[in-house]
This record gives C-alpha cells, sequence and structure tokens, in this order.
C-alpha cells in the first residue's frame, strides 16, 4: 500500500483532487493539516507522494505551497489536476444567526460578493482550510464554514447555501508531488515547472522570457515571491509548456540555468487540460535535433 498525503483534514477540495491520483487498493490517502507538514511527509519518506493546491484562477498562487516547493528538500511534480471550485456554506443544524463565517483565506476570497450580499453582518476569520472550518464550525468556534460541497458529508452539519461562487467558472490547479525520481513520460501535451533566483542584473528577466521566446516555448505562469533574505530580491515560479525530455525545452532549461543564481526543476508532467499549442513555434523539436547534429559534425571536422 503506498500512502499519499494530501492537505486535509477530510473534505478539503485537495482531498478530491488526492482521490483522482489514488489506484483502487493499492493507494492510502493520509490527510496533514498544513501544506508544508503534507510536503515534509513526503520528504521525511513517510508517504511516497503529497498532493498540494498550487493556484486558483481567482486567488492566484497559493503561497504556503511556492515556499515549501522553493525551500527545503526538492521535489518534483509527476501529475496535477484542475477541479471547478464552487462553495457550500455549513453551518450547525440549529443556527439561526450567522455571526462569523469561517475558511482558507482563497475560499473567503472567492466569495466575498456572496458574503456582502448574503450576511452582511457576519466576521469572516480565517482557517487552515476550508474542512477546517467546518471542523470548528461542528466544534461551536464559528457560525458558518464555506466548505467544499462534499464536507457535508464528512461533518453533521446544515447546508446554508450551496453552489455559492463570486466567478462562476473558478478553478484550482493542484500537484501530486514525490521525492526526485524518475520521470514522467513525456506525452506530448506536458507542463515543466521550475523556480529560479535570478543574478542582480539589468534585463535578466528580460532574457529569461526571451530565451523561452526564442525556442517557441509556451509560458503559462510566472510569479514572483520574495526570497525572505534582503528586501527586494525575488524568486521567479515559471511554469511552460512542453517536457524536458523535448530537446527544445532541454536547450531553454539550460539556458535558463546560465542566466541565474539558482534553478531548481519542479517537474515535467502530463497537462491535466492540455492547451491548444498555437501555430507560431520558432523551430520544432526536430529541427533542434537536426541543429545539435549539425554542430557535433562540424566538431567533429565534417565539412557541413
Ligand atoms: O481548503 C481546501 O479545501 C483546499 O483544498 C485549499 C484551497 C486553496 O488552497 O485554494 C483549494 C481550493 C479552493 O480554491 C479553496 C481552498
Amino acid at each position: 500500500m503506498s500512502r499519499i498525503a494530501y492537505f486535509g483534514p477530510q473534505g478539503t477540495f485537495t482531498e478530491q483532487a488526492a482521490l483522482g491520483f489514488v489506484h483502487a487498493g493499492r493507494d492510502e490517502l493520509v490527510p496533514f493539516a498544513t501544506v508544508p507538514q503534507a510536503l515534509a511527509a513526503v520528504r521525511e519518506g513517510d508517504t511516497e507522494a503529497a498532493c498540494v493546491p498550487v493556484e486558483n484562477s481567482v486567488e492566484g498562487a497559493v503561497p504556503a505551497t511556492m515556499d515549501a516547493l522553493a525551500e527545503g528538500e526538492p521535489l518534483v511534480a509527476v501529475a496535477e489536476s484542475v477541479l471547478a471550485v464552487r462553495f457550500s456554506v455549513l453551518v450547525r443544524p440549529d443556527t439561526e444567526v450567522v455571526r462569523t463565517v469561517a475558511s482558507h483565506p482563497h475560499a473567503l476570497a472567492q466569495v466575498r460578493h456572496w458574503l456582502a450580499e448574503h450576511l452582511p453582518d457576519a466576521t469572516a476569520v480565517s482557517t487552515t482550510s476550508t474542512a477546517a472550518a467546518a471542523v470548528a464550525v461542528q466544534r461551536g468556534e464559528f457560525d458558518a464554514a464555506v466548505s467544499a460541497p462534499v464536507a457535508i458529508n464528512h461533518y453533521p452539519l446544515r447546508e446554508l447555501a450551496t453552489g455559492v461562487a463570486d466567478v462562476a467558472d473558478a478553478k484550482t490547479r493542484f500537484l501530486l508531488l514525490r521525492r526526485p525520481g524518475a520521470l514522467p513520460e513525456p506525452t506530448g501535451a506536458d507542463r515543466t515547472s521550475l523556480v529560479v533566483t535570478t543574478a542582480d542584473r539589468v534585463g535578466v528577466l528580460a532574457e529569461l522570457l526571451t530565451e523561452l521566446a526564442l525556442r517557441g516555448i509556451s509560458l503559462t505562469r510566472i510569479e514572483s515571491r520574495p526570497t525572505k533574505g534582503r528586501l527586494g530580491e525575488y524568486r521567479f515560479y515559471i511554469d511552460l509548456l512542453g517536457h524536458v525530455a523535448e530537446p527544445r525545452v532541454g536547450d531553454a532549461l539550460a539556458a535558463l540555468h546560465r542566466h541565474c543564481r539558482q534553478a531548481r526543476f519542479l517537474g515535467s508532467y502530463p497537462q491535466a487540460e492540455p492547451a491548444v499549442s498555437g501555430d507560431l513555434v520558432a523551430a520544432s523539436n526536430e529541427d533542434f535535433i537536426a541543429a545539435a547534429d549539425w554542430v557535433a559534425s562540424v566538431r567533429q571536422g565534417a565539412g557541413a
């Protein structure tokens, strides 16, 4: 039985995403209260893998995941999953007045307008996850929880509202992470993630982007977070389309490595929702192979 850590407790969106990675009878899901704890479990070998949220289409990156991936022992993503996000507002069966509403900060941000309209006098309180909010409501600590709809199956609460979302088609992306090892095979519709710290030099970010553009590589995300060292020093998180096994991507990663003080590979894995690839690619993988062969033959003295 292989153990998969997930950001819990039971009833989080992350648990739903993790269920999609489970092979029946072979894998067991193990909840952890925070993202760093779930990632520590896989780093320490307590579990084989960990499933955590990485970005939301409304609120953006999940900072706890970004920081935990850039620091500590390296982990690599081997799969991703994208879930549609709509919430239920859960209360105890006998609740009549809602004075406090608890949830994960990302969830509260995605129902801000709904709360202003339907529970304008309630105070919003942050909890570690949406399901942790349901647990706290069950214990009587808060009056309502903004939770994943599945939370009602785990906690004895009542649905005050369901299908709640300020943005109708909001989505959250989750990663399945393992300790470094064999990479997933390229599928032709993959994503590669990395985090880099650039040298302190004028134009260095433009150089990184140019390296990708020159090779016809599509950037799907670039995000900065402070290194927490000097003020003004940032890390860049980069997601691009393609697999490191592809010549164009390998070549681009080597170029980024040359421009950066530090580069950490965070995995090449199949896209959950394959992007429609653009037609305007500067050179194909075959062109990269042919060009490398040409340079090799020139080096060997062939009159190429
Ligand atoms: O608290 C949960 O249920 C989570 O899985 C976390 C999380 C997030 O980090 O964004 C996942 C999806 C929703 O966007 C709200 C919360």
